[in-house]
């Protein structure tokens, strides 16, 4: 079966003012490449600038690249709208709290709208599927828009992003404002969708807690590269590390493939079909 996300070769650099890369500017992201199958959960880790929200938004659609180098369900999410609005591809990001973007369109929440309102007023449905996710976000409908907090307005959102039965799921750091109780809820919903439904998620996010189990697979990206992509055992059996030190993991293997480069092959960091 053919991989649900491909990346081959991915480079982008942000356009300037003139709407062009700046002459010159190294690529900030640069030569990426990892592919993930129907019911694997990736895990998308790197420090802060390191290009993970860049990546996830190409991969959504809001940034055109070469389509030969990005592929969701096989097509480019950028070229192809109907991926998005037929909420086959769901991308829930940071600026979710202020604007729900719900199958392609971005809509303002400042308004006085009660969470039932936002959450019924998206057509075609399934009553079961809208009813689970409410109880699991532990939704009030009752809640006004431009009073609840952003917490409360943050489970709106997931919830309408979810709605429809995606087949790949963005998420990019969507669950900061969420407390624990429904944080761990949602990552079990989302579990359940990829084991039971062979739905495909990335998942970027720094906070690690109660994510040792969660995902299938990590890709670990640092200056806009990629340093490691592989499923969860292979890091686990590795390094005997946590998540949190896979950084730790990754200089460790750049060290072992330098030390390997002197002597006879240098050692590359190998994965989940990685193509390049
Ligand atoms: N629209 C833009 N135009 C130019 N540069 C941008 C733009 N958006 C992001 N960048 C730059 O791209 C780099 C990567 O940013 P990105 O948001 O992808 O990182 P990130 O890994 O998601 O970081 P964080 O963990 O802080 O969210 C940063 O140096 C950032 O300044």
């Amino acid at each position: 079966m053919a991989p649900t996300v491909e990346i081959s070769h991915l480079t982008f650099t942000y356009p300037g003012i003139d709407g062009r890369p700046p002459p010159g500017a190294p690529p900030l992201i640069e030569d990426v490449c990892f592919s993930l199958d129907a019911g694997q959960r990736c895990l998308l880790l790197g420090s802060n600038g390191a290009g993970k929200t860049t990546i996830l938004k190409i991969l959504g659609g809001k940034h055109m690249v070469d389509p030969s180098m990005v592929r969701v369900l096989g097509r480019s999410a950028f070229h192809d709208t109907a991926l998005t609005s037929s909420g086959d591809l769901s991308y829930l990001g940071g600026e979710w709290r202020r604007d729900v973007a719900f199958a392609g369109y971005q809509v303002n929440i400042q308004m006085d709208i009660s969470a039932e309102k936002m959450i019924f007023g998206v057509a075609g449905v399934d009553p079961k599927r809208r009813d689970e996710l409410i109880k699991i976000l532990d939704i009030d409908l009752a809640w006004r828009m431009h009073k609840a907090s952003d917490g409360q307005r943050r489970r709106v959102q997931i919830c309408m992003g979810l709605l429809k039965p995606f087949k790949v799921l963005l998420l990019d750091e969507i669950t900061v404002d969420l407390d624990v109780l429904a944080r761990s809820n949602l990552l079990t919903y989302l579990k359940k969708e990829c084991e039971e439904r062979g739905a495909t998620i990335i998942y970027a996010t720094h906070i690690f807690d109660g994510l040792d189990d969660w995902p299938t697979h990590i890709v670990y990206i640092a200056h806009g590269k990629l340093q490691l992509a592989l499923p969860l055992e292979k890091v686990k059996e590795m390094s005997q590390l946590s998540l949190m030190n896979c950084g730790e993991l990754v200089e460790e293997r750049k060290r072992r493939g330098q030390e390997a480069e002197k002597g006879t092959k240098g050692e590359r960091p190998s994965g989940i079909r990685q193509g390049c």
